[in-house]
C-alpha cells in the first residue's frame, strides 16, 4: 500500500497548489500563534476554498479554545483536525470531525497504550518530543520504539526530510508521513524541489 503524504505548515496559496501538483494527500495549517508557520483562520479558509479535489486540509491546534477551532472548521466542510496538545479524547470528539491525535514520543513511552487512549481517532501522528516545543521541531525520534502492530493507522512525523523519508517508510511502514521543516526554504515557505523529492521518496514502493 503506498504511503500517503501530509505537507504541514502551509502559509500561502502558491505553496498549497504546488504541493498538490506534486501529489500531497493532505496539507497542514498551523493555528498555534507561537509558531512561525501560524496562519489566520480567514487566510487558511481562503486557501482551502481554492484547493483541488482529493486533498485533505488538516487544521492543527495546540490546546486551542473552542472559539478558534470553530472559526476554522466552520469555514469549510473539508477540514480534518489534528490535535497536537494535551486534548482528551472527549474534547477531540466534541467537534464531530475526523481527527488525528498527535503524540510526542519519548524513549520509554508505551506507544501502544498511548495510541489506545484515542479509539475514535482516524489516525495517530507520532512526532518527536522536545521540551517546550509542541511541534515542528525538525528532530527525529527513535523509530524503533514504534510497535509493528498498533490499533490505528500511523502518521510518522518529526525531522523527516527528502534524505531520510525513504528509510523511514521502509523501516516503519506508516500509513502516512508528515513533514514541515524538512521541505522549507525558510520557516513557513516551502521549497518546490524539496517537496517534490520528499513526495517521490515517500511514495516509492
Ligand atoms: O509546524 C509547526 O510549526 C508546529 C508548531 C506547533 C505545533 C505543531 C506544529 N507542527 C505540527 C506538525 O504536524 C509538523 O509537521 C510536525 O510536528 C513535524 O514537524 P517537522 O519536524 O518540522 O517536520
Amino acid at each position: 500500500m503506498r504511503c500517503r503524504v501530509k505537507i504541514c505548515g502551509i502559509t500561502n496559496l502558491d505553496d498549497a497548489l504546488m504541493a498538490c501538483r506534486h501529489g500531497a494527500d493532505a496539507l497542514g495549517f498551523v493555528f498555534y500563534a507561537k509558531s512561525p508557520r501560524y496562519i489566520t483562520p480567514e487566510r487558511a479558509n481562503a486557501i482551502v476554498s481554492q484547493l483541488p479535489p482529493f486533498v485533505t486540509p488538516v487544521a492543527l491546534f495546540v490546546d486551542a479554545d473552542a472559539s478558534l477551532v470553530d472559526a476554522v472548521i466552520n469555514g469549510s466542510a473539508r477540514w480534518s483536525i489534528q490535535f497536537h496538545g494535551n486534548e482528551s479524547e472527549s474534547e477531540c470528539l466534541s467537534y464531530q470531525r475526523p481527527y488525528m491525535k498527535a503524540l510526542r514520543i519519548q524513549q520509554g513511552d508505551n506507544v501502544a497504550a498511548l495510541v489506545d487512549q484515542y479509539p475514535s481517532a482516524s489516525a495517530m501522528l507520532l512526532d518527536a518530543y522536545k521540551a517546550g516545543v509542541p511541534g515542528g521541531t525538525g528532530e527525529v525520534f527513535d523509530w524503533s520504539v514504534i510497535p509493528a502492530l498498533l490499533s490505528k493507522p500511523i502518521v510518522l512525523a518529526g525531522g523527516l526530510t527528502p534524505y531520510n523519508v525513504q528509510q523511514a517508510v521502509q523501516q516503519v511502514r506508516p500509513y502516512a508521513v508528515d513533514v514541515s521543516g524538512g521541505v522549507e526554504l525558510s520557516k513557513g515557505i516551502k521549497s518546490e524541489l524539496k517537496v517534490r523529492e520528499f513526495i517521490s521518496g515517500a511514495k516509492c514502493e
